[in-house]
């Protein structure tokens, strides 16, 4: 499988805390991945050198075919790239509605110019119909926001980076504060997203990452220390000792 993304040997100290320690890390085109660490171990950092809040000390971070190194870039041009990136709290527009929310998404895709004339047209709106559809909130256009439940509110912001078109979609902690129903409906859709593009889930929640059934990456002090199968890096003896046995 071609890589999308491959982080190499990336290291970054705080204060001269190593937070990322000679970190690699490749991932697909269209792949899901789990990243599982204990807290502290660099997950939160790892992704912020990704979208390009961090800059490594040492390392290469490539992007795409062929290759671009993302270290050359600042936020706003990695996110144009196709990075985006879900934050664990909801950010979306709690007194617009789910439309409006997804129309103004669509609106922040276009080019600063092409902005200034911007108006939601026949075409936007089925765009925004379709992304509504895509994370299972077809039958909630009309409503505010801040009514939605709080699975609803992340579906929503997940819509809102899909109509970036990213093509690498990090997402933190997405279980938190779900029903067990919607944690099943998220595993779904990030499965099926990750059918057309990369995916990484960082999440703590072990029964929802075996339900995404993909590769898992557990990181520890800011290194990889196992990669595989949930099952192959649950039965690894350094992540029991570092993670799952406390
Ligand atoms: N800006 C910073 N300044 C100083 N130390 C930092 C900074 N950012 C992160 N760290 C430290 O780097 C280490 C890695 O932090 P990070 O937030 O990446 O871990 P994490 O795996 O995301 O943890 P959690 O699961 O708790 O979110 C921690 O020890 C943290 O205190």
């Amino acid at each position: 499988m071609r890589s999308l993304l491959e982080v190499d040997g990336i290291s970054v100290s705080f204060d001269g805390f190593r937070a990322i320690n000679n970190l690699s890390f490749n991932i697909g085109e269209a792949e899901l991945r789990a990243v599982i660490g204990p807290n502290g171990a660099g997950k939160t950092t790892f992704m912020d050198i990704v979208t390009g809040k961090t800059r490594p000390d040492e390392g290469r971070v490539l992007w795409g075919e062929p290759s671009k190194s993302l270290l050359k870039m600042n936020e706003a041009q990695i996110a144009r790239a196709g990075v985006g990136r879900k934050f664990q709290r909801p950010t979306v527009f709690e007194d617009q509605t789910v439309a409006a929310n997804l129309t103004m998404a669509l609106k922040a895709n276009r080019n600063p110019f092409a902005v200034l004339g911007w108006r939601p047209s026949r075409g936007s709106a089925v765009r925004v119909a379709e992304l509504a559809a895509e994370v299972g909130l077809a039958d909630q256009l009309d409503r505010k926001s801040g009514e939605l439940s709080h699975g609803q509110k992340q579906w929503l912001e997940i819509g809102m980076l899909l109509a970036q078109e990213p093509r690498l979609l990090l997402v933190d902690e997405p279980a938190a504060g779900m029903t067990l129903a919607e944690r099943e409906q998220t595993t779904t859709l990030l499965r099926r997203l990750a059918e057309t593009r990369a995916v990484v889930v960082v999440e703590h929640d072990m029964d929802f990452v075996r339900r995404l059934d993909c590769k898992v990456t557990v990181l520890h002090q800011g290194s990889v220390l196992a990669e595989g199968s949930l099952d192959h890096v649950t039965r690894n003896p350094d992540v029991i000792e570092v993670y799952l046995g406390r």
